[in-house]
């Protein structure tokens, strides 16, 4: 295995993102959060968008996960080649991209748009962020490293549970011959934990670590319910 994942073997990586139009979305703030997360003891980074990943690639040394969202239509995590291309050149060490069945922006497929990618980048790795077991099991036959369940409940193929997907947990460790990294709506340490102990190779969590709107929602409601 390569060494950039067997650095994040059973450990948490964290997505440091802000969305468009909120006030965090400064690279430089995304940077700061980073090494803060860093800190406290995240094995692994996932940024979003060419700056942030240019930054936090220059300013840190763990294994860096990169994604470029880009477009409103159903494909939108790192969409095409040109994309992929792209993150790969910002510095990420693993390219996340859009692991689901669905047609591409560019008309490629995903085992095109891994096959384009290494030509140029032969040290990248390829996350395919997917949202079925079906997904999953496709991103691996199209060469991809690693398969992350990051797209369950946005894709149409799964529900959208309120904590991670956990019978797509267990379905893809049951199957998938490759990594499997558990991402999306992972909430608190127990959940982190669980996953781990269900098998999967890595944790990643974003939003309830590095997203204060959401944070602070989830406590103005609890304190204002009733
Ligand atoms: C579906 C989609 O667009 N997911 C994105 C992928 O990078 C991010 O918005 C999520 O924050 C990330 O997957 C981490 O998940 P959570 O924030 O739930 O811990």
């Amino acid at each position: 295995m390569s060494p950039i994942l067997e650095r994040l073997r059973g450990r948490l990586i964290v997505s440091c993102q802000a969305y468009p139009g909120e006030p965090l979305r400064v690279p430089e703030v995304m940077q700061r959060m980073a090494q803060a997360v860093v800190a406290g003891g995240a094995a692994g980074l996932r940024a979003q968008g060419l700056e942030d990943i240019g930054l936090i690639a220059g300013s840190t040394d763990v294994p860096l996960t990169g994604l470029w969202k880009d477009g409103e239509d159903d494909v939108f995590i790192t969409p095409t080649l040109e994309h992929a291309l792209a993150v790969a050149d910002a510095g990420a060490h693993i390219v996340a991209l859009d692991g689901t069945r669905r047609p591409r922006p560019d008309g490629r497929t995903l085992a095109e748009t891994v096959t384009g990618l290494r030509e140029q980048h032969p040290g990248v790795l390829v996350m395919a962020d997917c949202g079925s077991l079906d997904d999953a099991l496709a991103a691996e036959d199209a060469g991809a490293d690693v398969v992350g369940t990051t797209l369950a409940g946005y894709s149409g193929e799964r529900e959208k549970t309120a904590g991670p997907d956990v019978e797509l947990i267990d379905q893809m460790v049951a199957r998938c011959r490759r990594p499997v990294v558990v991402e999306g709506r992972v909430h608190t340490p127990a959940q982190a934990r669980d996953a781990i102990d269900r098998g999967a190779f890595a944790v990643v969590v974003g939003t309830a670590i590095t997203h204060p709107t959401s944070i602070t929602s989830w406590f103005h409601e609890a304190v204002t319910a009733g």
